[in-house]
């Protein structure tokens, strides 16, 4: 696979390509694990402490040369927080929705966040979604197949990842950047830029079977 030059500092990149992400789903599926995995490559395991209010982490990553600044929100997932979170989804570009694989609720739960998402956020927000915690397989109660059956109804892109071992975090965050820096500086005459396709491929390219 690729690797993803991604750094957390700021110098040289194009303001103009500031992109604001925002991290959902039910309390506990692992969001600020997935973004502490991304931004510093590790996971501090141990006990739970739930996410209060809203914060960011500031990420540069190249895509094409480019380098693209992430800015992504991670959020907190307990029901009491909503209406604080609600009022970040309209100016977000993209919005990573998670659920646990080890929590059928959790993933029951993702169509009542779909219906929030498209009444709080901007028409044209980059969806994808995430079946986290992969690496729990003995305690798997979604099926990766209803993930992504469940992705294909909603028409948005799907992965499983594991902010634990690191498994498709970097290729998460890279499609989304890949896709929001596209429709930036892409002339319309030119044909779109495939999120499923990038994926699919860069899947395949992997030697690696970890892959969802
Ligand atoms: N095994 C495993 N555990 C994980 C993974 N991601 C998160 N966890 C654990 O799950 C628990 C919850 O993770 P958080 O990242 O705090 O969850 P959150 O979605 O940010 O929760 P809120 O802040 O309440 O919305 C923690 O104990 C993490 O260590 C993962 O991929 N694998």
């Amino acid at each position: 696979m690729e690797g993803p030059a991604a750094d957390s500092g700021g110098g040289g990149y194009n303001e103009a390509l500031l992109h604001k992400t925002i991290l959902v789903g039910d309390s506990g599926v692992g969001k600020t694990s997935l973004l502490v995995q991304f931004d510093q490559g590790k996971f501090i395991p141990g006990s739970f402490s739930a996410t209060v209010g809203i914060g960011f982490t500031n990420k540069v990553v190249a895509v094409d040369g480019v380098k693209v600044k992430l800015q992504i929100w991670d959020t907190a997932g307990q029901e009491r927080f909503r209406s604080v979170t609600h009022a970040y989804y309209r100016d977000a570009q993209a919005l990573l929705l998670l659920y646990d694989i080890t929590s059928k609720m959790s993933f029951d739960n993702i169509r009542a966040w779909l219906t929030e998402i498209h009444e709080y956020a901007q028409k044209d927000v980059v969806i994808m979604l995430l079946g986290n915690k992969a690496d729990v397989s003995s305690e798997r109660a979604v099926r990766t197949e209803d993930g992504a059956s469940l992705a294909r109804e909603y028409g948005v892109p799907f992965m499983e990842t594991s902010a634990k071992t690191g498994m498709n975090v970097e290729l998460a965050f890279l499609a989304v950047a890949k896709e929001l820096k596209q429709r930036a500086v892409q002339p319309l005459d030119e044909p779109r830029f495939q999120i499923h396709d990038y994926i699919e491929s860069q899947k395949k390219k992997s030697s690696c079977c970890a892959f969802a």
